[in-house]
């Protein structure tokens, strides 16, 4: 179940195009669960400027947690508490889609939702990302000033359904290499999340979600086995 490491995927996705991006995970946060063989070595300041940011990410993830919580009208740490508190790990993923001419036939990530809590990405000037709303699917920006922010499976879950978690895809460029960096806050692996019980009042609000440990949450996802 741990994914750290490179790795090139292939997939097809509903319409049938072949899906491939090369891919590298390693975990940036909390210090004792960061394994530094699967970093790169080079270029030679790639340790202190992920470290650097890791730490930057945090806060700002905080910040974003804490407000989402105020949001469904509960305690500034209850998200964050939800998905186990000093226990959070925050794995990068740097995604390598190469350019590519028959858009017709190949996608850079097929649709999906993230598995985890909350997504920081940032992409390099080409093109790709795209959120699914209303119906259609709509491309996002390119920012040098900003960050993309996704809500994930958990926080849909955490939030018992009232954050819904962002479905979204990656295409590729016709000339240009693209590359994103993703950090995906989760759990770790043995943390059991569920819908918050400050949300669970009266009748109304029965829970719509069961418990799950996320390593058992994360396989079953990943092995696209049925959830509930
Ligand atoms: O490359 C992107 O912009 C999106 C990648 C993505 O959604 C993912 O790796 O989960
Ligand atoms: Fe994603």
């Amino acid at each position: 179940m741990d994914v750290e490491g490179y790795r090139t995927k292939y997939q097809k996705d509903l319409e049938g195009r072949n899906a491939w991006v090369d891919h590298l995970f390693h975990r940036i946060w909390p210090p004792s669960r960061v394994s530094y063989r699967f970093w790169p070595k080079l270029p030679m300041d790639y340790r202190e400027v992920n470290e650097d940011y890791a730490k930057h990410l945090k806060k700002l993830s905080e910040k974003i947690m804490e407000w989402l919580s105020e949001g469904l009208g509960l305690r500034r740490e209850a998200l964050i508490e939800g998905l186990g508190g000093e226990t959070v790990e925050y794995l990068m993923k740097i995604n390598y889609y190469p350019p590519c001419h028959d858009q017709d036939l190949v996608i850079g990530a097929p649709d999906h939702t993230d598995v985890n809590g909350i997504t920081f990405l940032v992409a390099n000037e080409a093109l790709g990302l795209q959120a699914f709303k209303d119906n259609h699917w709509i491309d996002i920006k390119y920012t040098t000033s900003g960050i993309i922010v996704i809500v994930g499976d958990q926080f849909h879950r955490i939030s018992n359904g009232k954050y819904m978690s962002a479905k979204h895809r990656a295409t590729m460029d016709k000339e240009k290499t693209r590359i994103s960096w993703p950090i995906f806050v989760e759990s770790s692996l043995d943390h059991e999340f569920a819908p918050l019980r400050e949300l669970i009042t009266g009748e109304d609000n029965a829970p719509k979600f069961k418990p799950y440990v996320y390593k058992d949450f994360k396989f079953r996802k990943l092995k696209k086995l049925p959830l509930d």
